[in-house]
């Protein structure tokens, strides 16, 4: 038996009490064996020897989902600020992206793994290109992610558009079940407005026939949303209802300009929404109606986005802006509270991507972070979930387990050279500078 016991710390059960406990890992199934007092626990193992992870003075949380990233773009952090969605893809971001290499998509996903644990993050969705070399970075972390190639066929002609929606579908078919089962795909076209709709219709039904998901951004802007209102006559939502595209293992990001008739045809067909609040406020999209999306039944996640419209991959950060945009959207202090967003940041991520974790119960994955409490700016602990979401950083994180195996202990990642990977991402980042100045 190989066992992993976190022990000494409080735990955030997933009714959202925090007790003190240890937890047992089986870490050859990669799932919780128990969580209990250290006798209860002492008993699940029945004597068996356990490697230690001393949560002392801690809290032992699931593991954070960011569900919405492009996680190579960290290669483009603060490359280009203050400007809107469109024209900031347009005339910074796609011509930057135009001259990423393979190595750098790479370079660029190892920084990101890296970020994400330090930060606490066990799982992630990815909408980018060359996502074979992403697979591998997530492979080599230990993480756990739902990739997907993002498809762009607006300014392509017809044999590049459909050779782009191919590329989709086979990441989607060859990637699924990879890293011992850690990644899972989806096809992933871009948007409602950058996808053609032909390409639309033929791809979703090609997911469907693959038993693959679909992801894409909706309804991030209004610039998104009048084009197709004045085409179509419908509101984006219901015209990916007619594409097929809103079923209930799908999940879209953003989802910041739906009335109440999308609000309920999401909750109905089950389709769960990524909310990215600082993504949303730096571009200036728009407040998305959390509350009322929650209240209407809608699985609602958190994603970070791309590092350039952050600027971070900290999901802790993420915790904090929804909760703050969440209450500026309602006009209320009461809407979106600790609780709300820590769930949304855990099981409400673990759901909406389909994959495990989410929640430390037994026979659950072991998907785990452990957050050090121990600091000023902590000090005092009158309700530990109260400062996950308003208080605690991603630096705060000591411990990072995913599917059994220890990720970072002691603040030191095991799994990938950090200080490798960041001076091999720092090159990358100024070579795809120097190339894109030149052109
Ligand atoms: N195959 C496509 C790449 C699409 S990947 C997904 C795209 O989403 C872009 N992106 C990043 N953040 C956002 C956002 O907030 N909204 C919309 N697109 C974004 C990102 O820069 C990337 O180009 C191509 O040939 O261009
Ligand atoms: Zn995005």
């Amino acid at each position: 038996m190989n066992y992993l016991r976190v022990r000494g710390g409080r735990v955030l059960r997933p009714d959202g009490r925090v007790e003190r406990a240890d937890v047992a890992v089986d870490r050859d199934e990669g799932t919780v064996r128990a969580v209990g007092s250290p006798d209860e626990v002492d008993e699940a193992l029945g004597g068996a020897a356990a490697e230690t992870l001393d949560a002392s003075g801690s809290l032992v949380m699931p593991g954070l989902v960011n569900a919405h990233t492009h996680v190579a773009m960290t290669l483009l952090r603060g490359y280009a600020d203050d400007k809107p969605l469109d024209p900031w893809l347009r005339e910074d971001i796609w011509p930057a992206e135009a001259e990423l290499t393979p190595d750098d998509i790479e370079a660029g996903a190892e920084l990101g793994a890296v970020e994400m644990i330090r930060s606490g993050t066990t799982a992630f969705a990815d909408m980018y290109f060359a996502m074979d070399r992403v697979a591998d970075v997530v492979d080599r972390a230990g993480l756990r992610a739902r990739l997907g190639h993002g498809v762009v066929t607006v300014g392509k002609d017809d044999a590049d558009a459909r050779a782009d929606v191919e590329e989709s579908l086979a990441v989607a078919r060859d990637l699924d079940g990879a890293a011992d089962g850690r990644i899972r795909t989806a096809f992933m076209p871009h948007s409602l407005t950058t996808v053609g709709e032909e390409f639309l219709r033929e791809g979703v039904a090609e997911a469907r026939a693959a038993g693959v998901p679909v992801h894409l951004h909706a309804n991030e802007t209004t610039d998104e949303v009048d084009p197709i209102v004045d085409e179509r006559g419908e509101r984006p939502i219901a015209y990916a209802d007619d594409l097929d595209a809103l079923g209930p293992e799908d999940f879209f990001a953003h989802g910041v300009h739906v009335d109440g008739s999308e609000i309920d045809r999401l909750a109905e067909a089950g389709t769960a929404v990524v909310h990215c609040p600082a993504s949303n406020m730096k571009l200036a999209s728009g407040m998305a109606p959390v509350r009322r999306l929650r209240e209407a039944g809608v699985t609602v996640a958190l994603g970070t986005d791309g590092a350039a419209s952050n600027n971070d991959l900290d999901v802790f950060d993420e915790m904090r802006d929804a909760a703050m945009l969440g209450k500026l959207a309602a006009d209320d202090a009461s809407a979106v509270p600790a609780a709300a967003v820590v769930e949304m940041a855990t099981a409400g991520g673990a759901d909406a991507l389909g994959l495990p974790g989410g929640r430390i119960e037994a026979g659950a994955a072991a998907d785990l972070a452990v957050v050090d409490l121990d600091a000023p700016h902590l000090t005092p602990v009158h309700d530990p979930v109260s400062h996950l979401a308003y208080a605690a950083r991603g630096s705060d994180v000591r411990h990072t387990v995913c599917d059994g195996e220890v990720l970072m202990r002691d603040r030191e990642v095991l799994t990938l050279d950090a200080d490798a990977v960041q001076e091999r991402a720092a090159a990358a980042a100024s070579d795809l500078v120097d190339r894109v100045e030149g052109n």
